[in-house]
């Protein structure tokens, strides 16, 4: 088990920065999910913890050492891939045994055999054991690529996009499966994804990266509710945040689209300001008493709820509504959002207001 912290890394690629002077505090037995779209940097982040990529400058703290200078086996993790490297014609039990019986292992033989049983145990495999890695399933061979990594007991699981390439149900399973065995190990876990709802649904802190650098960090909640920008606040949330420029008077935003007037409470002293108004679909209220108009442009049907998108003054809207809602496309509906929820954004930098 270990704490990890990097210390304004920088890892160029020729002249491109994958990483920009990132810092990052991940707490001993945290699962802590890196969030970011493709390109942002989130593979080369656990390449460097891992040891795998020596950073142009920062350094890589592991249990409060310098561990920028360590090789990958001093590290003492384990990466588990989205794309399984495992060995397609050893069996499973073969799989598990190689990272006990490297050269740098003095594990007995009866060691081995126990660990490799109590492995299997934990991830349900016990009669894959004999069986062929070439003749798994997806979601088997992630299975053993995860009973891999754990069967060193190493400090830190390095995971990235592990769940990625299985289908959307065994994606559910192996979620639950993953957060269950991370409360078991009580080791630390770094979880790379692009997918923000397997982001909120396991971290307990999410750090959102764009273009190399930690954007924010915070549990899920507090990344849903208090996005420091209008990246964060897009980034999380299906579908994602409204954001609506207008004008703040008094206790009302006087929307660019359609010149409507709806109810908020105002950050102090910025009457008359430019603002980019933060709404979440779930927020936004059908009322037929509502100040506001907009025509149904789309209706999506999740089960017991519905996405509608309105078409306000040119701009999409979005609006979350139980599935017994009557709707009909091209109707013109009234409107209004809970004022205690709107965010405030700056609409030249996108800080949110309330965070500056
Ligand atoms: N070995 C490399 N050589 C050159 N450029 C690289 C190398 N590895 C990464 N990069 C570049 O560094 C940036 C960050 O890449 P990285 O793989 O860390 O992003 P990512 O967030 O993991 O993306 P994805 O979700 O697509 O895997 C990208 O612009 C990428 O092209």
């Amino acid at each position: 088990m270990a704490d990890i912290a990097l210390k304004g890394i920088t890892k160029k690629f020729g002249p491109n920065s994958a990483l920009r002077e990132l810092d990052l505090d991940i707490k001993d037995g945290e699962f802590f999910v890196l969030l970011g779209q493709t390109g942002a940097g989130k593979t080369t982040t656990l390449r460097v913890i891992a040891g795998l990529e020596i950073p142009n400058s920062g350094q890589v703290m592991i249990d409060g050492k310098d561990a920028t200078k360590w090789n990958a086996a001093e590290r003492d993790v384990a990466l588990v891939l989205q794309q399984y490297s495992l060995y397609p014609r050893l069996t499973v039990r073969g799989n598990l045994e190689f990272p006990l019986k490297s050269r740098t292992q003095n594990f007995t033989a009866a060691e081995i055999k126990e660990r490799v049983d109590r492995v299997a145990e934990t991830l349900q495999i016990t009669k894959l054991l004999d069986r062929k890695v070439e003749r798994l399933s997806g979601g088997e061979m992630q299975r053993v690529s995860i009973g891999r990594a754990i069967v060193r007991k190493p400090r830190v699981f390095l995971m990235d996009e592990p769940l990625s390439a299985l289908d959307a149900n065994l994606r559910d399973v192996l979620r639950v499966e993953l957060k269950k065995l991370h409360s078991e190990l009580g080791a630390t876990f770094v979880f790379v994804t692009h997918d923000q709802v397997e982001a909120m649904s396991m971290g307990d802190k999410i750090g959102v990266l764009n273009k190399g650098r930690l954007v924010q960090v915070g549990t899920p909640s507090e990344i849903y509710a208090r996005p420091i920008n209008t990246f964060v606040a897009r980034s999380v949330g299906t579908p994602p945040m409204n954001l609506l420029d207008g004008t703040l008077s008094g206790s009302n935003a006087v929307l660019d689209a359609g010149s409507f007037s709806l109810p908020v409470t105002a950050p102090a002293g910025s009457d008359g300001a430019k603002l980019r108004f933060g709404i979440r679909p779930e927020d936004v209220l059908l009322d037929s008493q509502g100040p506001a108009t907009g025509r149904v442009f789309d209706i999506e049907n999740h089960g017991v709820i519905k996405i509608l998108t309105l078409d306000v003054g040119g701009v999409h809207l979005h609006a979350t509504v139980s599935a017994q809602t009557r709707v009909q496309i091209d109707e013109t509906v009234t409107f209004g959002w809970r004022p205690d929820k709107v965010l405030y954004f700056d609409p030249a930098t996108g800080r949110n207001l309330a965070l500056a």
